[in-house]
């Protein structure tokens, strides 16, 4: 087959690594093609991150609706209409769908609609037209995991359809222990739905730090949410009415159960590229294997964001850096050591920056790390009945405390932690934090207050 059309940068992926990248190398006048078989942004933009903070800001409300009174308001609560947010919901991610598209054009970048799968030169086809670049950047995402093991797992729904919902479900089963479950878990039982939580073991967000594993799962047990630990689904049925009933392997049966979400992990989309016809490799989970540039086996050929398993915060600005590398004459800009960062948009939010305890003892070893804790009541629940606590975390390394990792649970953190995320890219130290002005009366002032470190147990 022909190629139809040559590109400096063919991007494979529409979402938000793909999007950042190619508009990036546009800057420096290369020629850019992006494949994108369904909306432009990807998981983020259409069914990840804008929706479920959307939910979350939506859920919220039931905070300031719950503390009104403490704060001498006398407010008559009328119920909460689901239709009217999700069609402000879904006219908003359409208005973000077409500034994708807005950008991409203004950029002179080509939007091919299609599916994109590899031919053996590297090429691309999309409906039977060849399309090639000089270099080639592979962004598709992953999707959904569902325990196809598990009888009836059919009946539940993944994150993807969970906007598609017709109503607010009445009583919702949520399993999973990560990030997804605990946001969509979060925000269905703040806005009254009877919610559910399923979870293999004793605590959920088992893979972050230990101080925020512990508080949010306490947070949880303190809440609205029921949850059960150490806890397997072993089969769904389905009841005439259309509600489920979900038996658990320990004997427990869910009844009536109008929403059952999975919310177990995902899976790099890499199926159907015939990635093994330009010689492309993945790990044995089918995750694309790249080196610190992001290029893969194959030469010419680079891989990032979730099909590599990588978190977003990452995806974006390594898919910069690049689009810097490839088409900057002027960038040099040696490969540095980033960051990662997390926020969960749970009730109170939940952020990570760098390195847990444990990833730091594992990479300096332990006499080299100092940690700094806090827990405190931020003010705005000084005057509440429900009180909410704020845990932070600093993990320091060497002698000169460098900040390595930074964790926190509470009110307002999800705004707090992106200035940080500054510092700490930057090298910041303990002893720099300690001569920075206290912003007062604020919660953030916190973490550069806290003093008395102590080393790991
Ligand atoms: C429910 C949910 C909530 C989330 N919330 C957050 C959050 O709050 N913060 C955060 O940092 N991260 C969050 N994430 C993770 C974040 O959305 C992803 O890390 C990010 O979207 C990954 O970007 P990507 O570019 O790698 O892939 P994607 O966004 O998945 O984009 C890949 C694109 O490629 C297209 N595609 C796939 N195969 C092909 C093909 N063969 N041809 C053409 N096009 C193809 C897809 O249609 C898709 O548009 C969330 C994820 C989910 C599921
Ligand atoms: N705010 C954010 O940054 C944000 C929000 C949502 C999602 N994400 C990203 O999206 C990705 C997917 O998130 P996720 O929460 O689906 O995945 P995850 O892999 O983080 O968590 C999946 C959880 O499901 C559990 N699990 C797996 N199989 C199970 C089973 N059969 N029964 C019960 N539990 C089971 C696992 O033990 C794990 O706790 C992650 O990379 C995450 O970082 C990020």
């Amino acid at each position: 087959m022909n190629v139809v059309k040559e590109f400096d940068y063919l991007v494979i992926g529409g979402g938000s690594g793909g999007m950042a990248s190619a508009l990036c190398a546009s800057e420096f006048n290369a020629s850019v093609g992006v494949i994108e078989s369904k909306c432009l942004g990807g998981i983020c933009i259409n069914v990840g991150c804008i929706p479920n903070k959307l939910m979350y800001h939506c859920s919220s409300h039931t905070q300031f609706i719950r503390n009104n009174s403490d704060y001498g308001f006398d407010l008559t609560f009328n119920g909460f209409n689901f239709q009217k947010f999700k069609k402000s919901c879904y006219a908003y991610v359409k208005e973000l769908n077409e500034s994708c598209e807005k950008d991409l054009k203004n950029s002179m970048i080509e939007i091919i609609n299609g599916f994109g799968t590899f031919d053996v030169d590297g090429g691309i086809i999309v409906d039977e037209k060849k399309y090639k670049g000089k270099y080639t950047l592979i962004a598709v995402g992953g999707k959904p995991k569902l325990p196809a093991e598990i009888p009836g797992a059919e009946f539940g729904i993944s994150s993807d359809q969970f906007f598609q919902l017709q109503n607010f479900p009445k009583k919702s089963v949520v399993v999973g222990a990560g990030p997804i479950a605990l946001e969509i878990a979060g925000a269905l039982a703040a806005l009254g739905s009877e919610t559910h939580l399923l979870i293999r073991e004793k605590h959920v967000l088992r893979n972050f730090d230990q101080s925020l594993m512990e508080a949010s799962t306490e947070c949880i047990e303190n809440g609205p949410i029921k949850l059960y630990k150490n806890t397997n689904v072993e089969k769904v049925e389905k009841n005439f009415d259309g509600t489920l009933k979900i038996f658990t392997k320990d004997g427990l049966i869910l009844e009536n159960v109008n929403t059952l979400i999975w919310a177990v992990g995902r899976s790099p989309s890499t199926k159907s590229l015939n990635l093994d016809k330009i010689g492309v490799k993945t790990n044995s989970d089918g995750y694309i294997i790249v080196d610190e540039s992001q290029e893969t086996s194959t030469s010419g050929i680079f891989a990032l964001g979730d099909v590599c398993g990588e978190t977003l915060s990452l995806s974006h600005l390594r898919g910069r850096l690049l689009a810097n590398r490839l088409f900057n004459p002027k960038f040099t800009l040696k490969n540095c050591i980033l960051h990662a960062a997390t926020i969960i948009s749970f009730h109170p939010p939940i952020g990570s920056l760098g390195l847990t305890e444990f990833e730091a003892i594992k990479k300096y070893g332990k006499e080299q790390i100092t940690l700094y804790k806090c827990k405190f009541i931020p003010l705005y629940f000084g005057i509440t009945f429900y009180k909410e606590k704020c845990i932070m975390k600093l993990v320091c390394e060497g002698e000169n405390e460098k900040i390595v990792g930074i964790h926190m649970i509470g009110r307002g953190i999800d705004e707090m932690l992106q200035g940080f995320a500054v510092a700490l890219q930057m090298g910041v130290t303990k002893k720099e934090f300690n001569f920075s002005v206290p912003i007062h009366p604020t919660s953030s002032e916190e973490i550069v207050l806290m003093r008395n470190g102590v080393k790991p147990e």
